[in-house]
Order: C-alpha cells, then structure tokens, then sequence
C-alpha cells in the first residue's frame, strides 16, 4: 500500500466528571489522532498517551514528537501494518505512538480490502459484555451512587481503582450495598509495595475477579511473592508491554490473568501475539481502556471478541467519558458493544464534531 500523506491531529476532549486514579486526576483528554492516507483509502489511529507520563513514561506531545523525527520517517513509501511493525521495531520504547501509526496503516489496508478488524484479528462474537472503570472519589457515598448508576446503565463488571486509604473500605462499601455476586475488581496502578502484601491479603475477603497492577510495572518479581501471598488472582496492565514479557510474567507467576491494551504494547498485532500466548497458557485476557474516543474503542471492542479474552473489559460507552464523542457513540446495550462490523476500524469520526475539538494539525507529505 502507497501512503501519500499522514496527518497528525490534536483535539481536546473534556470528560463528563473526573477520573481519579492513584497516579492522578483526569479532567480533559488531549489525544493524538493518526491519519495515513492512501490513493484509495485513509486510515485512523488513536494515541493513548495522556498528557503528562504519569501511567507510563509515553505522553501526547513526546509521541508527536518521536512520530514527526523518527517513526513517520522510518515508514518505506509502499507499506502493511506487518511492515510497519517491522520498520518501526529498531525505535526503542514509544509503543503508544508505535500504536497509532500501526493502526493506522492497518484501519487503512483493510478499508482498501473491505475486511473488518474484528474478521482480521479473529474475532468470534458479534458483540461483548462491558465493564467499566470507576474512579477514586471523595467519599463513599459518591462512591456507592457512582456504582448504582453503572450497574444501573447494565455494566457487567464493576472495576474500582484503589490506592492506599482507599481501598479495603470502598471495596467492602460496594459488596454490602450491592451483594457477593456482583462481578467486581480492583485498579491500583502500581500503588503498592511487597511490604504491602499482608494490607493487600485483606482484599481476599472480599471475592474479588483479580487485583490489576497492585505494584510498580517493572516489579515482576515482587508480583511473582505477592501473588503467592494473596487468594485474589494479580492482573498485570503497566507491567506487560510486549509478548515477551506476557511469557515471562507467566513463567514467572507474576500474574495469572492479563489486562492487553494494544496502545501499551504498540498496537493490535502484538495484542493478539499476547492474546494467543495467554491463551496456549490458559491465561485469561480482557481488553484494558486509556478512555479512548470512538476511534481507539472500536478497534478495542473488535479486539475484545476475540476469543481469548473471557473477561469484561474496560470497553465502556463512549458517555462513560464523552458528552459527545468524535464518532458515532458507542452505546450499551444489555450490557454489551456492538462490535462494528464496516471494513478497517468501522466508523468515521463525525467530521463537524472533529473539527470542533481540533487544537491542531500537521500534515506530513511522504
Ligand atoms: C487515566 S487511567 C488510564 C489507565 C487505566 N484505565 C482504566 O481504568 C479504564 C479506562 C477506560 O475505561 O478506558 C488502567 O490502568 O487500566
Ligand atoms: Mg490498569
């Protein structure tokens, strides 16, 4: 495929509340959007790199930044996503950018071949249960509203960030209010430390699905301690940036189940290496979320029916996070996403809507 041009946009999205993690507090999404255009097509890919490098060490202006000097440049004029990967691999690190523009050669090869991402990573059901990601707040009562107006919307999963002095009393808030058979789990983002595991072990009580990144992404060992310290099965998200390290975290024990995002591990086709390792393993995946647009999800919630990936995941509505989203929103139904079923990503940004949000863009001729 020719690429004859490649845009990269900015826009501003602000969120409907805040999201609070351990690391932080999200008011407005500042996203990298990634154009490639083709003689007969154009592709989309969204960079989920927050603002500030607070989940990983990625953030938006440093992915423009590594796209505009060294990625773009590094792309042969007549390309696939696989050679995409395979030009960009010499980069070190960067996968969120890497992501974007993989994404984006793939969105645009299978819009030129008519194939969904869902018939092209291998997808096996037409729609997935979605859970959703519920921030740390101010009090339990917001909390426990917070909780009854997701499950009320028909979330399957409840998945509530946790972080030190807030943690075993949220999480007991919501299984007095809402019962034992609510499927629910914890977010830490790498908050603790192996000294931790004893405070930690009290989360056992509480039947929880798993306890995702309960310490820093490059303890991998300390997980592999923790995880024999604990009932509740370790979910690594930070820590598993790539095929190899879902292999060793496995062999290792740091975690028995995987929270894939295609953004952490530089873009759809190495989730689906770790998807199909995971499974050779008997290593539940689900699909992870960075509050992605309309863009990002879609290939997400393509990505989430595959089969492998046996949990809900934080594949959302689009007004979980966005009063309007750049896409047609993506809506709840039963508990469930459509999986979109066009060629490529399978929806268009609304182009009014995009460009209302614009901050800036840049278009690099190749
Ligand atoms: C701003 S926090 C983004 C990373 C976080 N993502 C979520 O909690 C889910 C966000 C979503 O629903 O997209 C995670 O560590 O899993
Ligand atoms: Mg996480």
């Amino acid at each position: 495929m020719k690429i004859t041009g490649i845009e990269m946009r900015r826009i501003a999205m602000p969120l409907v509340a805040p999201f609070r993690t351990s690391f932080g507090t999200e008011t407005a999404r500042d996203v990298l959007l990634v154009r490639v255009v083709t003689p007969d097509s154009e592709g989309w890919g969204e960079c989920a790199a927050m603002s500030e490098p607070l989940y990983s060490s990625e953030y938006a202006d440093g992915a423009a930044e590594a796209l505009r000097r060294f990625l773009i440049p590094a792309l042969p004029a007549r390309v696939d996503a696989f050679g995409t990967g395979r030009a960009l691999a010499p980069f070190k690190g960067h996968r969120m950018a890497k992501a974007a523009l993989e994404t984006a050669v793939l969105d645009a090869q299978l819009r030129s071949s008519g194939q969904s991402f869902a018939s092209f990573l291998g997808a096996a059901a037409e729609r997935v249960p979605c859970g959703v990601s519920v921030g740390i707040m101010d009090s339990i009562p917001e909390l426990l509203d917070a909780v009854e107006g997701y499950l009320s919307e028909g979330y399957v999963r409840i998945k509530l960030k946790i972080q030190p002095g807030w943690d075993l009393a949220p999480v007991r808030a919501v299984r007095e209010r809402f019962g034992p058979d609510v499927p629910l789990q914890v977010d830490a983002n790498a908050a603790y430390t192996l000294t931790d595991a004893p405070h930690l072990a009290k989360l056992d009580a509480f039947d929880l699905l798993l306890i995702e990144q309960p310490l820093a992404n490059d303890d991998m060992v300390q997980h592999a301690a923790l995880a024999r310290r604990i009932t509740t099965p370790v979910c690594l998200d930070e820590s598993i940036e790539s095929a190899e390290h879902a292999a060793a975290a496995i062999t290792l024990g740091a975690c028995s189940i995987i929270n894939v995002k295609p953004a952490r591990v530089g873009g759809y086709l190495e989730a689906r290496r770790i998807h199909d390792l995971a499974r050779a393993h008997g290593v539940a995946v689900w699909c992870g979320g960075m509050l992605e647009t309309g863009i990002g999800r879609a290939a997400n919630v393509a990505l989430a029916a595959l089969p492998g990936f046996t949990l809900p995941g934080d594949t959302s509505a689009s007004r979980r996070y966005f009063a309007t989203d750049i896409t047609p929103p993506f809506e709840l139904r039963d508990g469930h996403l459509n999986v979109p079923a066009g060629p490529g990503i399978g929806v268009d940004p609304v182009q009014d809507i995009l460009d209302e949000v614009t901050t800036s863009t840049e278009w690099i001729t190749r």
